[in-house]
């Protein structure tokens, strides 16, 4: 369905509320999809859009100087799969697309002025990407600038107007490639690269996981003669799955490996959680530590039922009982000589701040004196960022593997765990809640 409604576009400025460049912008013209949005100033960021949404791409597909007035679309797309919700809560719709036009008056006898300008995705571009864009941008730019040239000879109210709207725009697009990529929020303009890339990471991990499945079968009924707490068969077979997937599509690097403790010793990790491409990095690692997963997951064909052989813990989240029998499982494995795998936060960070630490790994560690190795994740979130499972950016992760802590009190391991994965977040520009 597409809307066609008027807005007037306020300013493009850093919001407060958001932290980012947002188009703050009033519907001028219905049709309204809610009476009592007209008028009402919104913003891209708009807390009526949940944040997920805000991140489609603003596509500038058009800006014509008419004798009448300047208007331009703004064309917000949604991906498919979640749809679209716009202005209101109460006015759900899942529309592809929906354009806005945007009519200007401008003072007379300007004539006719036409220009085209280009859909440029939001997301940072990759090496190939920045070039083509740099040269397009640059010759938009050049043309925008030509435009603003004409500034001199007109009045400045409207001129103004336009003039406000055209660098709403610029700075837009400048942004994708700013400094600092890595902490500013994911603008998730789906990046057709992006796409193809997460179609062809799903393939691959697809395609892998079938046939290494089946050797897990094969080989599960000796695991479980002879090495049913640690299977370390069925964790290399993970880790050559893991790595097999990811290493076509990003670099990823481990520091700190001497921290490690020695392959058999039982341990209890911990990281920060940001993305699902998390688990696949970690497993690369090849040590045989039990996940802490969330049912949910277990569902996923092959995945699951792998999770399932290698001993994977399911957990309930929210079902206190699941909880205890989780932490009594972890126990009894780690005294068996496993290792357990913990993310305390309990969910993929969805600002890339470090969210709080539940202290269910804390407590395992400190009643079965194994040590707390602390982990942490750095850019999984830039390339698959939580609620956009679906495509895959380009961008390199780093691994920290930090000192082992051990102690008896499970509030101490839990408070040095969280501040050393957060002094590591936070010097690497992220957040830390
Ligand atoms: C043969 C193929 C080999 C396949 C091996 C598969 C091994 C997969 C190990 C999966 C471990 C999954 C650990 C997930 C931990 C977890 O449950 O985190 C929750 C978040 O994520 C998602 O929650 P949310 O962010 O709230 O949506």
């Amino acid at each position: 369905m597409t809307m066609r409604s008027r807005v007037r576009v306020l300013e493009a400025a850093s919001c407060k509320m958001h932290g980012k460049v947002c188009l703050h912008f009033t519907l001028v013209k219905g049709p309204f999809p809610d009476p009592c949005c007209a008028g009402m100033p919104l913003c891209t960021g708009c807390p009526f859009y949940p944040h997920q949404l805000v991140s489609v791409p603003i596509l500038c597909s058009g800006l014509v100087v008419t004798a009448k007035s300047v208007h331009y679309e703004l064309r917000l797309t949604a991906r498919s799969d979640i749809g679209f919700r716009l202005l209101c809560p109460s006015f759900q719709e899942r529309a592809e697309e929906t354009r806005l036009f945007i009519r200007e008056p401008v003072p007379k006898n300007r004539g006719r002025i036409k220009t085209e300008a280009f859909c440029i995705p939001w997301k940072p571009p990759g090496s190939l990407e920045k070039f083509l864009i740099t040269v397009f941008l640059g010759f938009w730019r050049q043309q925008l600038t030509s435009k603003l040239e004409l500034r001199g000879s007109l009045p400045s109210k409207g001129f103004q107007k336009i003039q406000r709207n055209v660098i709403a725009m610029m700075e837009l697009m400048g942004g994708g490639f700013g400094r600092k990529v890595f902490d500013q929020k994911p603008m998730l303009g789906v990046h057709l690269g992006s796409r193809v890339r997460g179609i062809c990471f799903y393939a691959v991990t697809a395609m892998g996981a079938i046939p290494l499945f089946m050797t897990m079968m094969l080989v599960h009924p000796l695991v479980m003669i002879f090495d049913r707490y640690k299977r370390r068969v069925h964790h290399m077979i993970a880790q050559m799955w893991a790595t097999m997937t990811i290493f076509p599509f990003y670099r990823f690097e481990f520091e700190g490996l001497e921290n490690l403790p020695p392959g058999d010793a039982p341990a209890v990790y911990v990281s920060n959680h940001q993305s699902f491409l998390d688990t696949y990095t970690l497993l690369t690692l090849g040590r045989s530590f039990k996940f802490i997963s969330k049912r949910s997951i277990f569902v996923i064909p092959i995945i699951g039922w792998a999770m399932f052989l290698m001993g994977v813990i399911p957990l309930r989240r929210m079902d206190s009982r699941s909880q205890l029998e989780c932490l009594k499982s972890c126990m009894d494995y780690v005294r068996k000589g496993a290792s357990v795998f913990f993310f305390p936060e309990g969910t993929r960070s969805k600002d890339g701040k470090l969210g709080a630490f539940k202290r269910g790994a804390f407590t395992v560690a400190a009643k079965t004196e194994a040590p707390v190795v602390p982990i942490t994740l750095l850019g999984t979130r830039e390339l698959m960022p939580s609620g956009m499972e679906g495509i895959l950016n380009s961008g390199s992760v780093k691994v920290v593997i930090h000192k082992p802590l051990k102690g008896k009190e499970a509030e101490v391991l839990c408070n040095a765990s969280r501040s050393v994965i957060a002094d590591t977040l936070i010097s690497h520009g992220y957040g830390v809640k």
